[in-house]
């Protein structure tokens, strides 16, 4: 039986659906809409992609939104007090600086800076360690991580108890995340990386295989477990030379035919996790806005 082909983007629309209802809802009871500002720094093809669609669903989920771009000369202080001016704005929920920053600012230093309470995505160290230890429902969680484990859950149910989960990547933006969630959901789970010895071995033990490496589609089709459900995180750009000169396409860190040879269900790349992340940053800067004005914590559905 050939995999199923996880739908990011359908999954994505109904999250989407849901955030705008509920932001319509909030701004009738408090007389103005959920907020979020994003800060991009630099040039950066990719991340003015990215920027922009943020911008776009936060408008077309009813948010007050605003983009600030700032030119590649930008100097950390002058970042910090922009920051700072968006802590303060009232009406501003989510605050998000789009990373990579470049060269020469402190990427750890701007998201410190963060109000926590607006850190939409859960980078601030206040938000890591709510999540670290078990209080994820009192935290802004990461959004691509947390939009990865709804993937999952769609196809596996809300309780993932006795599924081994292998996830290769140690980031703090993704492969640790993604991994506290899923041992919240009861998942028994191992975190490998560069320097885990048999890679491939290893991952044929799991029954949720998560690749979040950076690595163009290293993840083999025999690295997966029959019946396994794969979630690719990784958005590589590789040359396409059967596009045509100077083409590119767009692959994940999973050979994804090979693999959906084994598995049972996988995401694409594109159209898996990547819609998600965006979904997911509307859902983050609407519980934001709940927590601020003291209103329960959304319980969004997809
Ligand atoms: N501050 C942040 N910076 C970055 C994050 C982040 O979560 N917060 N993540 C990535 C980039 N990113 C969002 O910012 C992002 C990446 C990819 C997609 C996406 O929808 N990808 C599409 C394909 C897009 C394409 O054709 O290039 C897909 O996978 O279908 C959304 C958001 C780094 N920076």
């Amino acid at each position: 039986m050939p995999a199923l082909r996880i739908d990011g983007r359908a999954v994505a629309a109904r999250v989407l659906a849901d955030v705008k209802n509920r932001a319509a809802t909030f701004a009738a009871a408090k007389g103005r809409p959920p907020g979020l500002a994003v800060v991009l720094v630099g040039e950066d093809p990719a991340s003015q992609v990215y920027v922009r669609n943020k911008g776009r669903e936060a408008e077309a989920a009813g948010f007050r939104s605003e983009q600030h771009t700032l030119p590649v000369t930008t100097g950390e202080a002058e970042l910090l007090a922009l920051v700072g001016k968006l802590n303060a704005d009232p009406g501003i929920d989510g605050i998000l600086v789009q990373l990579p920053l470049p060269k020469g600012i402190d990427t750890d230093r701007v998201l410190l800076a963060i109000d926590p309470a607006k850190d939409v995505d859960g980078f601030h160290p206040i938000n890591v360690g709510l999540l670290g230890s078990g209080a994820a429902e009192k935290a802004l969680v990461p959004c691509t991580p947390a939009g990865s484990v709804i993937l999952i859950e769609n196809v596996l149910g809300p309780s993932l108890a006795g599924k081994h989960a292998v996830v290769v990547g140690r980031s703090n933006i993704v492969g640790k995340p993604v991994a506290q969630l899923l041992l919240q959901r009861d998942a028994t789970v191992t975190i490998a990386h560069s320097r885990t010895a048999d890679l491939p071995a290893l991952c044929r033990t799991a029954d949720i295989l998560v690749a979040a490496v950076g690595r163009p589609e290293m993840i083999r089709g025999d690295w997966v477990k029959p019946g396994a459900v794969v979630v690719d995180v990784g958005i590589n750009r590789i040359p396409a030379p059967e596009k045509g000169e100077g083409k590119t396409r767009l692959v994940g860190d999973v050979a994804t035919e090979e693999a959906a040879v084994h598995a049972a269900a996988i995401t694409p790349v594109p159209g898996g996790v990547g819609p998600m992340t965006i979904a997911l940053l509307m859902a983050n800067t609407l519980v934001a806005a709940h927590l601020r004005e003291g209103l329960p914590r959304p319980a969004l559905t997809a």
